[in-house]
């Protein structure tokens, strides 16, 4: 032992790259925007070799950024497609080790979430995805002496449409930045509570039935706002289901913002994005039916709506 210290084993890179990439067929599928694919994936890249100077010195003549490596998750996105977790995790790390001579090596890790198509009519919807396996049934029984509440929900039911979604027409001032779009990603969480008027229902064949109307609802409706669509969605389960006194919705606009892969020469119609997880848009409201006597004390013990 010589007292000195040294340096031991590192790697360094870009963490949770949030990537989806739509591919759209235009010759396939029903409507005139042709059936899209969805791949959605959390990325890792993280490069070993000789990176002891910018440890020891500080120079980061070796370094490649971590930023440089986000970036180039995105354009090999466009570029090579993704196809299988695995397969696009190869093409990245050689293109790390066969690019700089100091990267003998490296760690690429992905999670992939899958997403299922939301049936509409009984048909598999062209450009409306329905996150799978992560989806909870909620429920909550209030009894106060003659009187019982019964209310019923879903949480974490993430959707998401590829086209079909537009935003525009807002109020612009010295603080706006947001560009308007006629079409974007429109994703979100649904979190909503029902209630319902009786005690005496066959509860499991409704929540489907609400279930799938509200996901049906948002796959169909053309979007103009969340706010729109968590309206109509409330609006359909309600016309449908006449033992739903009202419903209430929290959903978090999930941002997909368009990756500018023009600094690498790349277009990007629409198809390569970042995921982002925070801020986001939060769309509460209450769906009710005009002139209904309202039920405060069903959800006195349900925090966080309005
Ligand atoms: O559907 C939306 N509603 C909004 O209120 C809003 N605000 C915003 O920045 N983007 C969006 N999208």
């Amino acid at each position: 032992m010589s007292g000195r210290i040294v340096l031991g084993a590192n790697q360094y890179g870009k963490a949770e790259v949030r990537l989806v990439r739509i591919t759209r067929d235009p010759s396939t599928g029903s409507g005139s925007g042709g059936r899209h694919e969805i791949e959605d994936l959390n990325v890792t890249s993280q490069l070993r070799g000789d990176f002891e100077a910018c440890h020891t010195q500080g120079d980061n003549s070796q370094v490649v950024a971590t930023d440089s490596q986000k970036n180039t998750v995105y354009a090999f996105a466009k570029q090579h497609g993704i196809g299988s977790p695995e397969q696009f995790l190869l093409t990245l790390g050689r293109h790390f080790v066969d690019a700089y001579p100091w990267v003998s090596g490296g760690r690429w890790e992905a999670e992939q979430y899958a997403w299922k198509r939301i049936p509409v009519d009984g048909q598999p919807h062209d450009h409306a995805f329905v996150r799978t396996g992560q989806e909870t049934r909620t429920a909550v029984v209030q009894i106060d002496g003659d009187t019982t509440h019964v209310v019923a929900g879903l949480t974490d039911c993430t959707v998401l449409k590829s086209t079909g979604s537009e935003f525009h027409g807002f109020p612009r001032d010295q603080y706006t930045t947001l560009a308007e779009t006629t079409d974007r990603i429109l994703a979100t969480s649904v979190t909503a509570w029902w209630r319902y008027t009786s005690t005496d229902l066959d509860f499991n064949a409704l929540y489907d039935g609400i279930r799938d109307t509200l996901l049906a609802t948002f796959a169909s409706l053309h979007s103009y706002a969340l706010q729109q669509t968590l309206f109509e969605m409330g609006k359909a389960a309600l016309e449908a289901f006449p033992d739903v006194a009202e419903i209430k919705f929290s959903m978090p606009n999930k941002h997909h913002f368009l990756v500018d892969l023009e600094p690498f020469g790349l277009d990007n119609p629409n198809e390569v994005f970042f995921a982002a997880d925070r801020p986001y848009g939060l769309i509460q409201a209450t769906v009710e039916r005009e002139g209904a006597t309202p039920a405060p004390a069903a959800w006195a013990t349900i925090p966080g709506f309005c």
